[in-house]
């Protein structure tokens, strides 16, 4: 694993039919991507798992470009970096954080399976794909062919499911029945990335992902005997990122035990 030295950098596409503004972002301590959309007709954008050390980054870039920033999304709660989130909110007061209704975390809008994630013209549609967490979505931008996976499906890999509510079962099958089942073309985009790629297919993944074109039982046996290291932030990560990533959020129980960790 190279992770904090891969040279990854931001990428913009012009995707088919010109319309959307598109930037993937990288943050390089816990590998994790933040994607920003907007639809450039009404400047109304989305942002998808934002880093809480990159928000100035972030924020300025959405005022460079001059966007109505709705909502910002966490695809589940993440247990390796803290959310960006609540400390976008303070600068974009008209945003408003969205998470599943099974994640067990604080959002302003809760989502589920099917319902749809509104900017100006760009729609996206929630599908649960549980098995890294309980919470965990994936967000599919259909009129563009993209998706956005989390930490469910990764560039030939996935998520771990050894902690937070992990069930490899659970996750094979989010990930052949909501994911594989797109189009062939379809773009995927992952919340991380280990080995310096940015973006796969629906194509790509149902041939060469190493772990999940085997067969059930074969997935739990290589998801069983990955023998990861927990991550470092994890501790500090997981109950900051049940209150949109904010301290002063915290119960006094929840700080008094966080003091007592560092
Ligand atoms: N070393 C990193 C954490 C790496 C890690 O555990 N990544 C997670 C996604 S973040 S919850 C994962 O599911 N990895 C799967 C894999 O195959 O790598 C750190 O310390 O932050
Ligand atoms: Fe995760």
């Amino acid at each position: 694993m190279i992770c904090g030295s891969v040279p990854v950098k931001a990428a913009s596409t012009v995707v088919k039919g010109g319309q959307l503004l598109f930037r993937q972002l990288f943050e390089h301590k816990s590998c994790t991507y933040t994607y920003l959309l907007a639809d450039p007709g009404s400047n109304e954008a989305v942002i998808i798992d934002p880093v809480i050390e990159m928000v100035e980054r972030d924020s300025r870039l959405v005022e460079q470009l001059k966007l109505n920033l709705k909502y910002a999304l966490n695809t589940h709660v993440h247990a390796d970096h803290v959310t960006g989130t609540g400390l976008l909110k303070k600068t974009f007061p008209q945003c408003r954080s969205v998470l599943s209704e099974l994640s067990g975390g604080k959002a302003d809008i809760y989502v589920k399976h099917g319902d749809k994630v509104s900017v100006g013209g760009l729609n996206l549609e929630v599908r649960a794909t549980p098995g890294h967490t309980n919470g965990c979505l994936t967000y599919v931008l259909h009129q563009y062919m993209m998706a956005f996976t989390g930490d469910a499906l990764l560039v030939r890999g996935c998520g771990r499911t050894d902690f937070q509510q992990g069930n490899p079962r659970t996750l094979y099958n989010s990930v052949h029945q909501q994911i594989f089942s797109l189009p062939n073309e379809y773009l995927l985009y992952p919340a991380h990335d280990y080995t310096g790629q940015t973006v796969t297919s629906v194509e790509k993944e149902r041939t060469h992902n190493k772990r999940l074109t085997k067969t059930v039982e074969q997935f739990e046996q290589i998801m069983a005997n990955l023998g990861l290291p927990y991550p470092a932030q994890i501790d500090r990560a997981l109950p900051l990122n049940l209150v949109c990533g904010l301290q002063e959020l915290l119960s006094v129980k929840d700080q008094t035990e966080q003091q007592s960790k560092t």
